[in-house]
């Protein structure tokens, strides 16, 4: 309620800007700015590159909102807070969610300045009864047991490689994420067990947002942006940093907003029965 009073826009795609990414609200046009720290009980990130505010806007000619900054776990909240802008969402008439992320690339497939497209995830922490679903259950908004089965929509994910190969970006594939919580980086081992059990990329967020959005029946894209190589050999002098992260993340955001730009634009033209948009 408060978010509606504050502006007459009503977007069904909402974008999730992850860390140094929200240089996207920066190119929508009739911008609406929204602080975290005025919505009622909106979770507002600590972490540098997460700037905590929702820009209402049209992209194309597509209303969108834009997450500019997510909380992370490791920032010491709990997982229904980490997920909470999911249910704004959800109640907001919100039919699909593009998440992006900063993550560390752990196969041979995987180098930096590369955008993956999330193909499926691995919830480590959720296997180990870390997930946003644990606690009784409001069946008026969701199934008790969660399938898991397609997290990331195909026709997104078909349209993302499409428009990708229109644009000719050839550093454009499709992955699988493996969330941890952090805030540690992955130690070699960790890296060597990651690739063993078939990630492509690791990184700190998007998966408890995205059980919580699948639990809401709403569409996920995901796209990590490849920030650094992990490392995997034993007493390397390269350290994974999170400057480094916010600096890749500003050398490709052109590319990623440009992507960005054109799936939403074809989600409009293609998706427009299946959505309801
Ligand atoms: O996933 P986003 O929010 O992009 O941030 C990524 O970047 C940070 C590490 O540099 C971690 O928070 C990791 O998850
Ligand atoms: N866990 C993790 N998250 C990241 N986010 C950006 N880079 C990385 C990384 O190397 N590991």
């Amino acid at each position: 309620d408060y978010i509606f009073s504050k502006t007459a826009q009503r977007p069904k795609i909402a974008i999730v800007c992850g860390s140094g990414l929200g240089g996207i609200t920066g190119i929508l046009k009739d911008p609406e700015l929204i602080s975290y720290k005025d919505i009622p009980n909106f979770p507002i990130s600590s972490v540098p590159g997460h700037a905590g505010k929702l820009v209402f806007g049209k992209l194309g000619n597509k209303d969108v909102v834009c997450m500019s900054g997510r909380v992370h776990a490791y920032e010491g909240q709990p997982l229904w807070k980490v997920t909470f802008a999911m249910r704004v969402f959800d109640s907001m008439g919100i039919k699909v969610v593009i998440l992006t992320n900063a993550a560390g690339g752990v196969g041979e497939k995987t180098k930096e300045g590369d955008l993956i497209i999330l193909k499926d995830h691995i919830n480590l922490p959720g296997l180990c009864g870390f997930n946003p679903l644990v606690g009784l259950n409001d069946e008026r908004f969701g199934a008790r047991f969660q399938e898991t089965t397609v997290c990331y929509d195909k026709e997104l994910r078909d349209i993302a490689l499409k428009m990708a190969k229109d644009c000719k970006m050839d550093f454009v594939c499709e992955g699988v994420y493996i969330y941890q919580v952090g805030p540690t980086f992955e130690s070699p081992s960790e890296v060597k067990f990651l690739k063993l059990i078939g990630g492509d990329m690791v990184g700190m967020s998007t998966v408890p947002e995205v059980v919580v959005a699948r639990h809401r029946g709403m569409r996920c894209l995901g796209i990590s942006l490849i920030t650094n190589k992990c490392i995997d050999v034993f007493d390397s002098n390269k350290k994974p940093n999170h400057e480094e992260v916010l600096e890749l993340s500003k050398q490709r955001s052109c590319e990623l907003q440009k992507l960005i730009s054109k799936i939403v634009d074809a989600i409009s033209l293609e998706q427009a029965s299946a959505c309801g948009i």
